[in-house]
């Protein structure tokens, strides 16, 4: 599986480390920018990776910007993605195993990089545990298909 990952600015710095943790780990991953910490616009990255993930070139992506905030709104206008702001592992956890989320975000100036791998780790390492919960999120994909 190769992980397609991006930021905008705000986020770069922290894309960069968990970019050093794939590295380091052997995982694969495409870095679909930014790259450098020149200012550019939230929404034209998330969308980049998040279309990139509907798509299905990526199974799964992450998206860092400032908050995670803004990221995730613009990710989850994107038929098919389930973006997840989380800021601790157990959120990042239940995200995968109750919600199928297919897209990570994270704020770079919410959270230093020890707790960021952290979350990554946890939210790579989680299945979706189907059963009710795949109702509920075919419930979600009902609605979104119906617009
Ligand atoms: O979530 C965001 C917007 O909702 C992000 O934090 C952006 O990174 C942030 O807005 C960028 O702000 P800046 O003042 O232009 O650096």
């Amino acid at each position: 599986m190769t992980i397609a990952i991006a930021s905008d600015h705000g986020g770069y710095k922290l894309k960069n480390e968990i970019i050093s943790y794939f590295d380091k780990n052997k995982i694969s991953y495409k870095d679909l920018g930014c790259f450098s910490e020149e200012p550019v616009d939230y929404p034209d990255i998330a969308i980049k990776c998040a279309e990139a993930v509907a798509r299905g070139e990526f199974e799964k992506g992450i998206i860092i910007c400032g908050t995670g905030i803004g990221v995730s709104i613009t990710a989850n206008k994107v038929k098919g993605i389930r973006a997840a702001l989380c800021h601790d592992t157990f959120s990042a956890r239940m995200s995968r195993e109750h919600n199928n989320a297919n897209v990570l975000t994270m704020g770079g100036r919410v959270i230093g990089p020890g707790l960021a791998i952290d979350i990554v780790k946890e939210w790579l390492a989680a299945e979706f545990a189907g059963d009710r919960h795949q109702r509920r999120v075919e419930k979600i994909m009902e609605y979104e298909n119906s617009k």
